[in-house]
């Protein structure tokens, strides 16, 4: 057994230990000091005897030994069986509870002159305290755990159903381990969440300050309510009501007045808290690697940023301004009620725990059927919606009936379920009301006892009885609380667990060298994409870029082409190998500084809702529009750009969709060399331009980036020809690498590949080729030029 179960079991038997000693000894006591009584069983009277509160003490000790018993001998079955009867138990508590109460109203009117009388108090505070603590004892029981040796010992017995029986055991162990871990999870994100809300604590105290100001004055209302009845229908007075009226009506002006306020503040303080968890969210998923972008949908990222981050604060700060509310409102209450009469408050704590009981079993039985009519109604949806996507199988077969009928089998389970769930809340609502009624006839019944022997003034009754419902609302109120905070809890997990999130990529490198001459190398890079780890996209490439050399990285589709810029951009780390810039790790060069000496067109650029200049310029501090038009030029964009009604103030529409393919294209590229960058990374930056254009765009940037390496993926020979080198990789591996004439002389797999091109664009071109005559005339150069190769 663990050393915690047994401090547990220990301390189960201490407890109980005490409950039956100090019972009897309070027993004792109380019948010597009342000797009016005797404990002798043949004289029992019910309110002249506290005998059965000893008889409880003895149940209570009785079931608790019981238990442990159980517990000891059965680790295995043992708390399970006490968390099936804790309903039992509940019951037993309440019962003890409620009988403890209306004893105690018997003897304070049967022995009204001994009511000073510590022992006598004492017995019933003790019985009642105990009547609390014993479903709490219970449930203690019912968390010991069966240990690890209990395996060990049922190893020796050789039955077939016994590892069966182990491993249901087993799961049901790490079921709950995992259920107190999520317990342990939420209660420190409620932690997270205060703590968060620190900035705002002198907004929140103002706010408390009115709510409590707001509630104090609400408090008073019944009060004089009370005194109102009794100005005019008991004691007839005119002064007295309108005095009690206007005091009313002042409370309810100043009540209105904080609540307002308190509203306010509250508000503020949720709004603070919405935008300062919406900025740390933000920064949080902006750090991430790209990995986790590839692995997380864009709509999960939105969904936190929008309706949970809503749902943490709103949830939150309705609940938390409710919680505190009722809550003073509660105690506030409650001291009104024991002033007024503490005869009839413990008539009222008769009642609260027998209602609370009836709404914490329907609640947890209505949350059970709630669960399993979602169960059904997602099983029906699972019908519903392979049916209509495959609705041309359905057709073709006409099975329509046949369908109609599974779908409807699947519903009707889900009515079954509707069905038991409108019964229970028949029995819920009625159980409830019945008891809530009852509560209020026997107040009625009770006070009005009260009035008739002059204990209590008809005014005080009515004011009871309305604190009465007050804090019946405001119990309820805080029994919803609960739920809502949970709600907000679970957003706030989901939100935390991004702003918790550790990039695995950190972009903390320091270096910035004054200088930086472009040399890349990738020595020996392995690679994988982190979803999916087991592929290994490089295997091994090592390459070299000079400073001024433009490289051609060809091959066929899928290579890994592209991952070498993605790592040469450090969107990914290698698994093993180096990417080195200037020799050095690409790691240690800080984020800007790496970014703005290596610049990327990508395959499909995207450009954002704003104007072509914005658009050039994104992500400069400082820039002229001369700088744009230069970059705008370099990149054959100024003509289009001029052309235009805007010129560069025209907006590109969202992801630049105003915009035709090759217009986007030329723009970024713009974007890119604006930065006037040491290394450029060209990934079919140029694909959908043609020939001619993207000639343009070539001849421009190899006459104004010399001295800076260029790497250039495509998949168009006149793009790749023009290169001082090409690398030839393949299925993660650097196949071959020279010029373009020393790879056609070579004759393997890039001749191959150029020849393949050449002809398929020769019988493309049969049709249209005087249409299109540069382009023509730049394949007819190529193919001469490898034909004399
Ligand atoms: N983000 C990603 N996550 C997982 N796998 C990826 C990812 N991007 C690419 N891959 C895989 O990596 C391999 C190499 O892809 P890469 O984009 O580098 O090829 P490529 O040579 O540039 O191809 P293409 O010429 O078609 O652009 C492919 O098998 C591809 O499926």
């Amino acid at each position: 057994m663990t050393k915690k179960n047994i401090y547990t079991l220990f301390f189960i038997f201490l407890s109980t230990s005490v409950d039956i000693i100090t019972t009897s000894i309070l027993f004792c006591h109380a019948d010597q000091l009342v000797p009016r009584l005797s404990f002798d069983l043949k004289h029992f009277h019910v309110t002249q005897s506290v005998f059965e509160l000893w008889v409880f003490g003895a149940i209570r000790s009785c079931i608790i030994t019981g238990g442990l018993v159980g517990v000891i001998y059965n680790r295995d079955l043992g708390p399970k069986r006490i968390e099936k009867s804790s309903i039992v138990i509940g019951v037993l508590a309440v019962f003890m509870w409620a009988y403890s109460l209306v004893k105690m109203l018997m003897f304070s009117e049967v022995f009204a002159d001994d009511l000073k009388q510590p022992w006598f108090w004492a017995i019933f505070s003790w019985s009642l305290l105990f009547s609390l603590l014993f479903p709490a004892q219970w449930r203690t029981l019912s968390g010991v755990s069966p240990s690890g040796d209990k395996k060990t010992e049922s190893k020796s017995v050789n039955s077939d159903e016994e590892p069966l029986v182990r491993d249901e055991e087993a799961n049901k162990q790490n079921d709950e381990e995992k259920k107190k871990k999520k317990e342990q999870k939420k209660s420190i994100t409620v932690w997270r969440l205060i703590k968060f809300s620190t900035p705002d604590i002198p907004i929140l105290l103002v706010a408390f300050i009115f709510m409590t100001a707001s509630s104090t004055a609400e408090i008073f209302t019944p009060w004089f309510t009370g005194q109102v009845i009794q100005g005019i229908a008991i004691e007839k007075s005119q002064s007295k009501f309108t005095h009690a009226i206007i005091i009313m009506g002042l409370l309810a002006a100043a009540s209105a007045l904080c609540a307002g306020l308190r509203g306010g503040f509250f508000k503020v303080a949720m709004v603070r808290l919405n935008i300062r968890i919406r900025n740390y969210l933000f920064l949080s998923i902006l750090n991430q690697e790209i990995g986790f972008f590839d692995t997380t949908k864009t709509g999960d990222i939105t969904s936190r940023l929008t309706s949970d981050v809503t749902t943490m604060s709103d949830t939150l700060s309705l609940n938390v301004n409710v919680f505190l509310r009722s809550l003073i409102k509660s105690l506030g209450v409650i001291v009104f009620m024991v002033r007024l009469s503490w005869r009839l408050t413990v008539v009222t704590l008769i009642g609260l725990p027998i209602i609370m009981g009836v709404s914490s079993v329907y609640g947890q039985y209505y949350k059970k059927l709630s669960s399993s009519v979602q169960d059904s109604l997602a099983k029906a949806n699972e019908v519903a919606e392979e049916v209509v996507s495959s609705m041309r199988t359905v057709r073709s077969f006409a099975n329509e009936s046949d369908e109609v009928k599974r779908y409807d089998i699947k519903l009707q389970v889900t009515k079954k379920l509707k069905m038991k769930e409108a019964f229970a809340y028949a029995g819920y609502i009625w159980s409830n009301e019945l008891f809530a009624l009852s509560l209020i006839v026997a107040t009625l019944y009770y006070g009005g006892h009260l009035v008739v022997n002059d204990a209590l003034t008809g005014g005080s009754l009515v004011s009871f009885i309305l604190y009465q419902m007050e804090l019946g609302f405001a119990l309820e109120s805080i029994s919803y609380v609960y739920s809502g905070l949970m709600e907000s809890v679970g957003a706030s997990e989901k939100v935390f667990e991004f702003i918790d999130r550790k990039p695995v990529i950190r972009h903390n490198g320091k270096l910035k060298p004054a200088t930086l001459k472009g040399h890349l190398e990738f020595k020996d890079v392995v690679f994988s994409y982190p979803s999916r780890p087991e592929t290994e996209v490089l295997k091994g490439v090592s390459f070299k870029v000079e400073p001024g050399e433009v490289v051609a990285l060809v091959g066929p589709s899928g290579g890994g082409k592209s991952s070498c810029v993605n790592l040469l951009e450090h969107f990914y780390e290698t698994k093993s190998g180096q990417v080195l810039l200037d020799g050095i790790d690409i790691q240690q060069y800080d984020h800007g500084y790496l970014h703005e000496k290596v610049s990327l067109v990508g395959q499909e650029p995207v450009l954002y809702a704003r104007s072509i200049k914005e658009n050039i310029a994104y992500g400069l501090d400082e820039w002229t529009i001369e700088d744009v038009e230069k970059a705008a030029q370099l990149a054959n964009a100024h003509d289009f750009i001029k052309d235009m009604a805007d010129g560069y103030d025209t907006q590109t529409g969202e992801k630049g969709m105003q915009l035709s393919g090759g217009q986007k294209q030329r723009v970024a590229i713009a974007r890119a060399i604006i930065r006037d960058p040491a290394v450029l990374l060209l990934d079919e930056a140029t694909s959908a331009l043609d020939a001619e254009s993207e000639f343009l765009v070539q001849e421009a940037l190899y006459k104004n980036l010399s001295g800076r390496s260029v790497v250039i993926i495509a998949h168009r020979l006149s793009t790749v020809e023009r290169a001082n080198r090409i690398i030839f990789i393949n299925k993660g591996e650097v196949v071959e690498q020279g010029t373009h004439a020393e790879l056609i002389q070579a004759g393997k797999k890039y001749a191959k590949l150029v020849q393949r091109q050449i002809l398929a664009l020769d019988l493309g071109m049969q049709e249209d080729l005087s249409s299109k005559p540069s382009c023509a005339q730049i394949t007819a150069e190529t193919l001469a030029r490898v034909t004399t190769a």
